[in-house]
């Protein structure tokens, strides 16, 4: 079973809504474009070539319109319809004005044929609790309201019936809940095809701290989402990669393991944006990192190897330099932390990037680098290493699960 989560770039709804303000508006019960509501039902009143004047019906406001500014509405019978494949009219007004509908009756997900629409709710509703799980496990698409749960139990039964492997795509803008939505679809495939689980394993698992099976799938989130996420101005919490993540069933269907394939990683200094968010606090998300670092089994050694590499890469991005004629000098201010955490010599380290030493024909002669050169080295340097530190932790998570 595949879940590939795609980091799209999309026009969000309200610019869509916003875009649509130019005037479309649906014929008949229509409804009318406005600065507010982006379509409001509208009746037509005469018609004088592509000219229509229609009637708004909440302002009760007369307007003429272009013909082609009106969109058809659907009959009553399809408010808040569950699959919008099945609407009459299949338009864009039809489709915004229905997600909305759902929306504001806290409906995050709709079909529309094959594909479930997630809006995203941004706060917590109760409709991923075990009970609910329960609820959808082994039904019919058709049986059942439309949830991210019946995706993921249709695509299982597939898989398990037809013994072919299956995908699933998670696709939307950034800030849309792909990241929130795929790892309820892991906790749906942990929970309804949840390992047996060797004896000698679960021993020891409970002689260590490392999780079972499932548990170490889940927790590879919030190691993974520590070092790959970031603040964007749409998303708190935003991936900088995108991931393909492939679970594994045995033959009796219950899970046997998974792996994940990243996408490069966007990385930009710490101290180049913001240091605290609202939402988020550091604490405790420290906190939930270092107890799925134990669940997934690293060792005290790998964990601490972890931490220093990023503290190094933390302290490069405050060093500073000056430019004294042609040459970069450091400014005082450099930390000496990044070194010592490193295990570097800090009277090399800083020698090798204000004066590096390169291999001229046969000879060693060393250059001299000015302020901008030396930033953009450290820049370089610190990307690469906190590369290399995501990489490993991909592999370090695949190795284990
Ligand atoms: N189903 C949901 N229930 C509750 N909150 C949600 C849900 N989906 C998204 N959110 C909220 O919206 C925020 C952004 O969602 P998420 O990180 O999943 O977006 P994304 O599509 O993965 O974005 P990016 O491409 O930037 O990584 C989450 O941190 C969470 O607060």
């Amino acid at each position: 079973m595949n879940i590939l989560q795609l980091n799209a770039i999309q026009e969000p709804l309200e610019e869509v809504i916003g875009a649509t303000n130019q005037g479309i508006r649906w014929q008949e019960n229509v409804l009318d474009s406005d600065d507010k509501e982006g379509f409001v039902k509208a009746e037509i009143q005469s018609t004088k070539g592509d000219d229509i004047t229609v009637k708004c019906i909440d302002s009760n406001q007369d307007r003429t319109v272009k013909k082609d500014d009106l969109q058809q509405m659907n009959p009553p019978k399809y408010e808040m319809i569950e699959d919008m494949a099945n609407m009459t009219f299949l338009n864009e007004a039809s489709v915004l004005h229905n997600l909305r509908a759902r929306y504001s009756n806290s409906l995050i997900y709709t079909y529309s044929g094959l594909f479930c629409i997630a809006v995203n709710p941004y706060r917590r509703l109760p409709i991923y609790t075990d009970s609910v799980v329960a609820k959808f496990k082994g039904k019919r698409k058709t049986e059942m309201p439309p949830h991210l749960f019946s995706v993921a139990d249709n695509a299982y039964q597939s898989m398990v019936q037809d013994r072919e492997n299956q995908s699933c795509l998670i696709t939307g803008e950034s800030g849309a809940g792909k990241t929130e939505n795929t790892k309820k679809v892991i906790m749906y495939f942990a929970k309804v095809a949840a390992s047996l689980g060797k004896k000698s394993d679960e021993e020891s698992a409970a002689a260590s701290k490392k999780g079972s099976l499932e548990d170490q799938i889940i927790q590879a989130n919030p190691v993974l989402e520590a070092y790959g996420n970031a603040k964007t101005t749409r998303n708190n919490n935003s991936s900088r990669f995108g991931k393909f993540i492939r679970i594994h069933f045995g033959p009796d269907g219950k899970i046997a393991g998974a792996d994940i394939e990243t996408y490069p990683a966007l990385y930009t200094f710490i101290n180049q944006g913001a240091l605290t968010v609202d939402s988020i606090n550091d604490t405790e998300e420290m906190k939930a990192m270092d107890e799925a670092f134990d669940i997934l089994g690293f060792s005290n050694e790998e964990k601490k190897s972890c931490y220093k590499c990023t503290a190094a890469i933390l302290h490069m991005g405050e060093m500073k330099f000056k430019q004294r004629g042609e040459q970069a000098e450091p400014d005082g201010t450099t930390e000496a932390e990044s070194f010592i955490l490193a295990r570097v010599n800090s009277n090399d380290f800083i020698k090798s990037l204000v004066k590096p030493k390169i291999k001229v024909g046969t000879e060693v002669v060393a250059q001299s680098r000015t302020k901008d050169q030396v930033v953009n080295s450290i820049s370089a340097m610190s990307k690469s290493l906190y590369d290399r530190v995501f990489n490993w932790l991909v592999k370090r998570v695949n190795h284990e699960s």
